[in-house]
């Protein structure tokens, strides 16, 4: 078996390049960055002011202070990190968040607390992590009717369980 460490070598992909604007309340906090090599996600921190606590059952918009321009034909996606799920309840509302590489707002994140516990969120927390995959837009086109299919109208669970 191939037992070779991980090849630290560059992508196979080009990385596609993400402006990122640090906004004031923000501009002390780290950039975005890949926690290892390997890393599909890079972590993001929550720009507070002040630390906030989610009370059991609440969800918050919490600021990330920063805006991105993302190229064309890319998105970024907003997902949750499992530690804070495994550990504390804590996931994204809204999970994956869409990013449009025309926005130009700050980044929020709607953080939720599924859990019975309070959770408090301090300034500088990894709160979130970013994925950035390419998109292609659809050309919608009106039909009077579909191909036939195998599945047809099956749907929600009409294969089975087992
Ligand atoms: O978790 C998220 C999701 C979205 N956004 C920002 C970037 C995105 O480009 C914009 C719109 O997001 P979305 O399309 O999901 O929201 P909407 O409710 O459809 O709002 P809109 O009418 O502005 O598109 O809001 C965030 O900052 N965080
Ligand atoms: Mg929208």
């Amino acid at each position: 078996m191939d037992r070779r460490p991980f090849d630290t070598g560059r992508s196979p992909v080009s990385a596609p390049a993400i402006g990122i604007c640090r906004l004031p309340h923000g501009a002390d906090l780290p950039l975005p960055a890949y926690a290892t090599q390997g890393a599909a996600g890079a972590d993001i921190r929550a720009a507070l002011t002040e630390a906030l606590t989610l009370a059991p059952g609440t969800r918050a918009l919490v600021p990330t202070g920063l805006s991105f321009e993302i190229p064309a034909g890319y998105e970024v996606q907003v997902r949750p990190r499992s530690g804070l799920a495994a550990k504390h309840g804590v996931t994204i509302l809204n999970t994956p968040g869409t990013i449009d590489s025309d926005y130009r707002g700050e980044v929020k994140i709607i953080l939720v607390n599924l859990s019975e516990e309070p959770f408090t969120v301090a300034r500088g927390d990894r709160i979130a992590q970013i994925v950035i995959a390419p998109v292609v837009q659809a050309e919608f086109g009106e039909r009077q009717s579909l191909a036939v299919s195998d599945r047809g109208e099956g749907g929600f669970g009409s294969t089975g369980t087992g």
